[in-house]
């Protein structure tokens, strides 16, 4: 059970200070945006080559943009252990994600709430992680969508018929009321936002969701830095 608090909800002015704050996360989920994919523009290459810089804690890229193809193999460049792409983006989501492990990093592929994962299927054993938005991405804040749980479980299975170890990564809306449903669900690897970074002690808040995760799904993993990683 992995908790990864997303930049997106942190202070932008000290982000080297914010992502000192949760070094008891297991990674650092970083939203990059290009308002082309989605309706809002964050950050690019060398922040995260910078932030890499300020923080111990392993970066997991989660990029809302087009043309993966082109961009991502640049975030492993800066640092990245885990890079995410969007299937609905990608033009060419296998040759992407064995470039991605080729360089080093985790290949991990997100689908929007309205992708499902079905016509996916055989493409689970090219990568490390699935994501499954809970809510459209763009913006921190939003409601969890519950009308994804069901997409999450059916995820779960797929990945057990198939006899992967890969994660399955769940964001948007995830926090003390929501991370429990997400768990039972299946999920294993969870983003958190606002559920971080909007408590008054981000590190403590990270330790709750893992705790409240853990017990939900009837599990005592490893925590911290010693479950990230490859
Ligand atoms: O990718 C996104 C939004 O597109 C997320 O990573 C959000 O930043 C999560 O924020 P909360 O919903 O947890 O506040």
């Amino acid at each position: 059970m992995q908790i990864n608090p997303s930049i997106l909800s942190a202070d932008f002015s000290r982000l080297a200070d914010e992502a000192k704050a949760v070094e008891g996360a297991d990674w650092l989920h970083v939203d990059v945006m290009d308002n082309h994919f989605v309706p809002n523009l964050t950050l690019g290459v060398p922040v995260v080559e910078a932030l890499g810089k300020a923080t111990d804690t392993p970066m997991d890229c989660h990029l809302m943009i087009e043309d993966p193809d082109r961009w991502a193999p640049a975030y492993v460049e800066a640092g990245a252990g885990s890079v995410t792409f969007h299937v609905e983006a990608a033009a060419a989501p296998v040759r992407l994600a064995r470039e991605i492990r080729a360089k080093g990093a985790r290949a991990a592929m997100a689908l929007k709430p309205a992708t499902p994962i079905e016509p996916y299927e055989d493409l689970l054993p090219e990568l490390d992680m699935l994501l499954v938005m809970t809510v459209e991405p763009g913006f921190g804040g939003q409601a969890f969508l519950d009308i994804m749980l069901p997409k999450i479980r059916r995820t779960r299975e797929l990945i057990s018929r198939h006899g992967l170890e890969m994660w399955l990564q769940v964001d948007g809306g995830v926090s003390a009321s929501t991370i429990e449903r997400c768990a039972e669900a299946g999920a294993d690897v969870f983003v958190a936002g606002s559920a971080v970074y909007g408590a008054e002690d981000p590190d403590k808040a990270v330790r709750e969701l893992r705790a409240l995760a853990e017990n939900a799904a009837g599990t005592t993993g490893l925590c911290g830095h010693q479950a990230a990683g490859r």
